[in-house]
């Protein structure tokens, strides 16, 4: 219930896509060179107040680099962070209105609970009585107010992770970096979380940036996401915006599954476009501007559609786009089911289908021949 609310309340949330918004935290040109590679290169991008704000990529593409420079545990080697307005060059890490939740937790087993989160207070120089206030409201934020007295090996890992977050909000930061927060629950639990989080940081109404390499966990948690490659941000943008128009093979092919069809455009007729493959199959599509409007005949290009945008049928199929081939692998999934269909070229097509609209799918097996199909309109031209 709660969760509905709140989603009809974010979808006004959209500051970036207000020109008169002055960003919270603006990169800019921001490069972090290590033994001659650059680990961040050249990077700009603004994120928002209040916004969640997910970085994903893959192992080393820069993601956690790019929050320990914000953090100010590294100092950039060119560019500049600017932060509600003031540049943080030169400013240090305690001094930076920044908390950082690494995945690890970094409890000190030794410490109560409510010890481990009252410490950076006490290392500032705050009254016990406003320490123990302060780490009393941490608690209830987190739903661990029973829990003070015990140590950290007397919980469960989730409550750990409750721990580490109350302990890197208690100084009220304003912008909190999480560093594959959920990274160490299992996958229940971390789906339960992944809510709990999302609703803390609305009711917080605070900045959260998080580094993930789990795109379903970037895709359900965040307002925007940051696409990142080789130190690079290749593309920002809500959920919807990156799955349903990647601006790159990469970012395509990064997030969620994709077929990826490479080929020459060989023909044009109007607004319809003739894509033909390597392997000899042609693809009709409706061009615009968003699929290859402005290629030239000849010109190498490459055509990726989701899997649930192809259907499969036991049974031959009219129309364009229609490719036949052996039904290579099954996979029920519960909500859905997955095939693969290797084509007589020995390429494979991914087609996913809703258990609950499988129609002849259903009769599917094995080894059996099959067709499937999709729409002109149904994917988007990516530049080879
Ligand atoms: N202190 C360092 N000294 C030298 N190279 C470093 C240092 N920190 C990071 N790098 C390099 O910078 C690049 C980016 O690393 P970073 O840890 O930011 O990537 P990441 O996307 O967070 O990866 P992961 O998901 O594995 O944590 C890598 O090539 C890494 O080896």
């Amino acid at each position: 219930m709660k969760a509905q609310s709140l989603g009809s309340v974010r979808k006004s949330f959209a500051p970036w896509a207000d020109p008169a918004a002055k960003p919270f935290i603006r990169f800019e040109g921001l490069t972090k060179v290590f033994d001659g590679t650059a680990a961040i290169d050249d990077l700009n991008a603004d994120i928002f107040h209040r916004e969640f704000f997910a970085l994903l990529g893959a192992s080393g593409s820069g993601k956690s680099t790019l929050l320990r420079l914000l953090a100010g545990f590294e100092v950039p080697t060119r560019g500049r962070i600017v932060l509600d307005g003031e540049d943080m060059t030169g400013i240090p890490p305690y001094r930076r209105p920044v908390n950082m939740m690494f995945q690890s937790y970094a409890l000190f087993p030794h410490m109560s609970v409510a010890k481990n989160i009252a410490f950076g207070l006490k290392q500032d120089g705050m009254a016990k009585s406003e320490r123990e206030d302060r780490v009393a409201d941490a608690l209830k934020l987190v739903k661990l107010e029973n829990y003070g007295r015990r140590k950290p090996h007397q919980l469960s890992g989730g409550q750990q992770q409750r721990v580490a977050l109350a302990r890197s909000l208690v100084k009220r930061p304003k912008v909190l970096l999480l560093d594959e927060p959920l990274g160490a629950l299992d996958k229940k639990l971390r789906e339960e979380t992944q809510f709990e989080l999302t609703d803390l940081q609305y009711e917080l109404g605070m900045t959260f940036i998080m580094v993930t390499h789990d795109q379903e966990e970037a895709m359900t948690m965040a307002d925007r996401i940051a696409v990142m490659g080789d130190g690079k941000i290749l593309q920002v943008g809500t959920p919807p915006e990156i799955y349903e128009a990647p601006r790159s093979r990469f970012v395509a092919d990064f997030i969620g599954t994709v077929n990826i069809f490479d080929g020459t455009l060989v023909a044009r007729d109007g607004d319809r476009l003739t894509i033909e493959t390597a392997d000899g199959h042609p693809i009709e599509v409706d061009g615009n501007e968003e699929r290859g409007g402005a290629l030239q005949i000849g010109a190498k290009t490459a055509y990726a559609v989701r899997p649930e945008k192809l259907r499969i049928s036991a049974s031959p199929l009219d129309g364009p786009n229609v490719m036949s081939g052996e039904v290579w692998e099954i996979a029920y999934i519960g909500d859905m089911t997955s095939f693969h269909l290797k084509l007589d070229s020995e390429r494979i097509v991914r087609v996913s289908m809703l258990n609950s609209s499988r129609e002849s799918a259903v009769q599917m097996t094995w080894g059996e021949r099959a067709w499937v199909s999709f729409e002109p309109n149904a994917g988007l031209v990516l530049s080879a």
